[in-house]
């Protein structure tokens, strides 16, 4: 079995997605990479999302929350062949009502040798090598 969708040679979609003790980390890494994903098609689970449209002022298509089948989705995007790069910022210790669909996200993301950062200092790294880039 071979899943591929070729692995983003050049990024054009990512998602940004954290748990509830890590989202004012992402919201801060948002506003300090503003002017580079303002190049991408961005995406975000619901409440993730919904701070980074209002506290960051990037445009951003909000899914359902992740609880509610957010996660699911976006795996869904993934296994589709539209999401580029998942920007996952993972909390470690805390307990979540659905830690299958944070697990189905990640396996998925994994099959389809997605882009993944599921922390800041990875996130950072590709940041900086798309701006080498370009
Ligand atoms: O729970 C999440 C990821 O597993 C994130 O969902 P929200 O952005 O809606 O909080």
């Amino acid at each position: 079995m071979n899943a591929s969708n070729s692995p983003a040679e050049s990024l054009r979609s990512i998602a940004l997605v954290a748990h509830d003790q890590k989202k004012d980390a992402l919201v801060k890494w948002a506003h300090s990479h503003r002017s580079v994903l303002a190049e991408f098609d961005l995406y975000g689970t619901g409440t993730t999302g919904g701070r980074i449209a209002r506290e960051v002022g990037l445009d951003i298509t909000c899914l359902k929350s992740g609880p509610l089948g957010g996660d699911a989705q976006i795996g869904a995007m993934i296994a589709e062949g539209r999401l580029d790069a998942l920007l996952f910022f993972i909390d470690p210790l805390s307990a979540l009502p659905h830690d299958v669909d944070v697990k189905s996200l990640l396996r998925i993301a994994t099959l389809y040798d997605t882009v993944l950062a599921i922390n800041e200092a990875t996130a950072s790294r590709i940041f900086a090598q798309l701006h080498n880039e370009t």
